[in-house]
């Protein structure tokens, strides 16, 4: 008897299952050869690195969720020297005869769209910001209006501002920590306190508002916690910028958000302060003999009006918002953590100084202007603002037309459209620049060596102060940095005059993370009043 057999209909064969299986398979096999084609066709294939990073940017989105790439960065740099692929078309490089000419005045060397993440949602579009604004041209054009405002001298005016903040800091601290003269405190986060005051302080600054993290003493709207969950998201976003738009700034997101928070509740307070300065409804803390960045960039508006938008004025703020407080908080932290370990070497050394020069004028605030001529605290400012450079992922931009050769024994040509990564971690730390110590915290490599001559000092500190990384370089270098300047100078100086500190535990190591800005925890002291 001949056997039957079943026909072959596509309806019994190619159910739902098939296609799936068809739809996935087929997606993986384009997928592998589309990384093959991207690998092997590539012009940055002969550069050195981890050979996934070839691939695909998956691999650095990957390490940078870990928060610690700049660790990684400066291994595969020690591995691979001073150029490592870290994706399919960015090469991360420690060149620091390069910085001078791709972040020049110029702006030929465009940002990426790796900082697009940081712009927030404003009524479905996406507003830019001074810091995510890629094109030159209008970059230039925004930045002209206020650059004066954030001038060594404009800056320095609003000093009050910051001796207000200040003072309430040393009223809480005093009030819920200290005892008498003489006697040590209990263990104090001096970490998440000077975040407090950081954020309030940059507060102060912008919208003359007291936010309420010191009075109240903790995060009590959620907006710090949102503000570093927002960096996380941030980061994951600047190595693979697309997930950015596939997660926010698409038309759905008006609707429903994927991504984590964006900068949402610093814009809303943002927004609510505009509106309370423009309708006069802030005169219960803002006063016009105090001017504050609100004022000045609603002047900016007044004379600008072809340039200063509504969305213009509204990035100035933010900007100021999410860039200067954080990052500053670090600094402070880093000065006081490395200042107490090793004995508290340098922190004695620090407060010989400095109670030499202020005790005389009594507790409080000290004036910014007499704290930059101590020569060892600035020494101690800059070597925290090296040691733990504040933004810790590359900086990148894209090599323009006519590419560029690599300096070095290979003399590498790098094609235009490739991305050049500049971490101000890995180049604050480089050995030939800063010395064979560069990962040891030591304020003297800023100050005249013994047995070196002054042309021989000169010399060096011309270098480390030319390839000193930590405030970027060119146009799209830090606009803030003096506002930096004058908290560091008149916390520390402060603190060191009115108190001693020792840390809880010294030989607990704190734990840093990297979120583009570097985070870290753990600074616990204890705290003894000096006067
Ligand atoms: C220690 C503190 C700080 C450090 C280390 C720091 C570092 C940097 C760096 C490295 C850049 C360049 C980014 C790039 O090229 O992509 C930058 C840009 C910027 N920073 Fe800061 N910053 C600090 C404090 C501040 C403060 C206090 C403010 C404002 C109040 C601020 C506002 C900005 C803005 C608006 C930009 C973008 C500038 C532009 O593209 O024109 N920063 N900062």
């Amino acid at each position: 008897m001949s056997k039957m057999t079943t026909p072959i209909t596509p309806n019994s064969k190619w159910d739902l299952s098939s296609w799936t299986i068809f739809y996935f398979s087929t997606t993986f096999i384009l997928l592998i050869v589309y990384y093959l084609l991207t690998y092997f066709t590539s012009p940055l294939r002969r550069y050195p690195g981890p050979l996934l990073a070839g691939f695909t940017n998956l691999w650095r989105v990957y390490y940078i969720r870990q928060k610690k790439f700049h660790l990684v960065t400066e291994e595969l740099h020690k591995k691979y020297g001073p150029v490592v692929r870290i994706g399919p078309n960015v090469l991360d490089v420690d060149y620091p005869e390069l910085m001078k000419v791709v972040f020049g005045v110029k702006g030929e060397w465009k940002k990426t769209g790796s900082v697009l993440a940081s712009s927030t949602l404003v009524g479905g579009k996406i507003a830019l910001n001074l810091f995510s604004q890629t094109d030159p041209e209008i970059h230039a054009k925004w930045k002209r209006p206020v650059a004066k405002y954030y001038s060594a001298n404009a800056v320095a005016s609003l000093e009050g501002h910051v001796d207000r903040t200040l003072n309430g800091f040393l009223e809480e601290i005093e009030k819920r920590f200290l005892k008498e003269k003489g006697e040590w405190s209990e263990g104090v986060d001096l970490g998440k306190w000077l975040g407090f005051y950081t954020w309030d302080s940059i507060g102060a600054l912008t919208f003359s508002e007291n936010l309420g993290y010191l009075s109240t003493g903790r995060d009590f709207d959620g907006t710090l916690l949102t503000a570093q969950k927002s960096m996380d998201y941030f980061c994951t976003c600047y190595g693979l910028p697309i997930l950015d738009r596939l997660l926010d700034k698409n038309p759905f997101a008006v609707f429903r958000k994927f991504g984590p928070p964006g900068f949402g509740p610093i814009a809303m307070r943002t927004i609510k302060r505009i509106m309370a300065r423009v309708e006069g409804k802030d005169k219960d803390f803002h006063s016009a003999d105090q001017p504050d960045y609100l004022d000045k960039f609603l002047e900016a508006k007044k004379l600008n009006p072809e340039v200063v938008d509504d969305n213009v004025l509204f990035g100035y703020l933010m900007n100021n918002m999410v860039a200067g407080s954080d990052t500053t908080a670090n600094v402070l932290r880093a000065t006081i953590y490395h200042g107490l370990k090793d004995g508290k070497r340098v922190w004695n050394k620090l407060s010989e100084e400095v109670l030499h020069k202020f005790r005389a004028a009594g507790n409080g605030p000290v004036d910014y202007k007499a704290a930059r001529g101590l020569e060892y605290l600035h020494a101690v400012i800059k070597e925290a603002l090296r040691a733990s450079s504040p933004v810790a992922l590359g900086l990148e931009r894209y090599v323009p037309k006519g590419g560029v050769t690599l300096p070095g024994e290979h003399g590498w040509f790098v094609p235009e459209g490739a991305i050049l990564a500049f971490n101000p971690w890995v180049m604050n730390h480089n050995k030939m620049v800063f010395g064979e110590d560069a990962d040891k915290f030591r304020p003297e490599r800023w100050l005249k060596g013994d047995g070196e001559t002054q042309k021989q000092y000169e010399r060096r500190l011309v270098m480390m102060n030319n390839y000193d990384f930590t405030f970027g370089g060119g146009s799209r270098s830090c606009i803030g940095k003096h506002i930096a300047f004058m908290q560091l100078y008149k916390v520390l100086a402060t603190l060191v005059l009115m108190y001693d500190l020792e840390l809880l535990d010294p030989e607990r190591e704190w734990q840093v993370y990297n979120r583009l800005f570097i985070t870290q925890e753990g600074l616990e002291v204890r705290m003894k009043r000096r006067m």
